[in-house]
């Protein structure tokens, strides 16, 4: 790898996000038998569904399959989309003093009437394995410890093993949003990367990405970010994820990028599936680890 973060164009290299997860996932899988050698205690992780959104469906699914797979407890909630604020308050309280609960992760969004920030803010910041509450998104805002949303997280492990040192990179984030991007650009400035969010708002958003050594994509517009926005070599991970219909009337989930035509650019790149979902997961059970190590060991750190 050049020192740029970028190589020679041609044929990407393909981003094995699926693999690295499930490498860490078995890392974690040792942590959590060691863990439990030491204390008697097994990491648990509780999930809260409201509703039914296709996206956190999936998400779901996929996550009570790993936590397993990791040795950890996982709690479901499923809850009808008729759930009031103060019920999903109270569920979340019974959660926050639960010695058998050490992560707590509220699916995003909520059915409207309900409020995601006193929703997310009601967790224990101990608790907060999604990093979404105000404590630990401040903590991410200052440089210090806490727990780091699981997305941006994963993403920015991929890169550390992908692209290595990212110091001085200019590092482009399409999306700003609570969930990734806004956290996925603090992130990268932490590593001393110049960062660039893009949003709804900005203006001729191809122009700046293809100054990008580091594009990371997450808006869930499907096609958005074609071959033009790439700079040859750079490195790019697709966060988007799309539920498309075929003409054969099945359905494949698609990123951001348009992926063949990314391909033949870019450095190397993250497919859909395959790239940032499993990472996604790995990072919520390494942060539920964290979160079970600092509650029953008191221990400071984080990442
Ligand atoms: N792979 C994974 O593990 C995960 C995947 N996802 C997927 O990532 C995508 C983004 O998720 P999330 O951040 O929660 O979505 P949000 O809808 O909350 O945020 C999308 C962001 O992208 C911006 N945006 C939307 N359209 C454009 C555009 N055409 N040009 C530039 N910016 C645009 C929005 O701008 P503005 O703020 O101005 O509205 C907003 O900041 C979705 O497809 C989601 O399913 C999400 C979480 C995990
Ligand atoms: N509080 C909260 N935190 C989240 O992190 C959160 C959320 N709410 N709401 C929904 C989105 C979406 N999301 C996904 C994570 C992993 C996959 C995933 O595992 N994807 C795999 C498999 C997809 C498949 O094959 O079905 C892949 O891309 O390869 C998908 C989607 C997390 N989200
Ligand atoms: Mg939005």
């Amino acid at each position: 790898m050049s020192v740029s973060g970028t190589s020679t164009p041609g044929e990407a290299r393909l981003i094995d996000g699926k693999g690295f997860a499930n490498r860490l996932t078995q890392d974690i899988a040792e942590d959590v038998r060691t863990f439990y050698a030491r204390h008697q205690v097994t990491p648990g992780l509780a999930v809260v569904l409201v509703g039914n959104d296709p996206a956190s469906e999936v998400y779901v699914r996929n996550k009570a399959l790993q936590t397993h797979r990791a040795g950890m407890r996982s709690f479901m909630h499923m809850l009808p989309e008729t759930t009031s604020q103060e019920e999903l308050l109270a569920l979340i309280g019974r959660l926050n003093v639960d010695p058998e609960i050490h992560g707590i992760l509220v699916q995003l969004p909520l059915p409207g009437g309900l409020d995601p920030v006193a929703v997310t803010n009601a967790i224990d910041p101990r608790k907060d394995v999604d990093g979404l509450g105000v404590v630990n998104a401040g903590r991410l805002a200052l440089g210090l410890p806490g727990i780091v949303p699981c997305t941006p997280l994963g993403c920015l492990l991929l890169l550390k093993s992908y692209v290595g040192d990212l110091r001085g990179l200019n590092a482009m984030v399409v999306g700003a949003s609570n969930l990734v991007g806004r956290p996925m650009a603090q992130l990268l400035l932490r590593e001393g990367c110049t960062v660039t969010v893009a949003h709804i708002d900005t203006r001729n958003p191809q122009a700046l990405a293809r100054q990008a050594d580091i594009l990371v994509v997450a808006t869930g517009c499907s096609g958005l970010v074609t071959g033009e926005w790439i700079k040859p070599g750079a490195t790019v991970i697709d966060v988007g994820i799309s539920r498309v219909r075929l003409d054969n009337g099945k359905t494949r989930l698609v990123g951001d990028v348009v992926f063949d035509e990314a391909r033949r650019i870019a450095g190397q790149i993250t497919p859909v599936p395959g790239g940032v979902g499993p990472m996604t997961i790995a990072c919520l059970l390494r942060n539920t680890m964290q979160a079970a190590r600092e509650l029953v060991e008191g221990a400071g750190g984080g990442v």
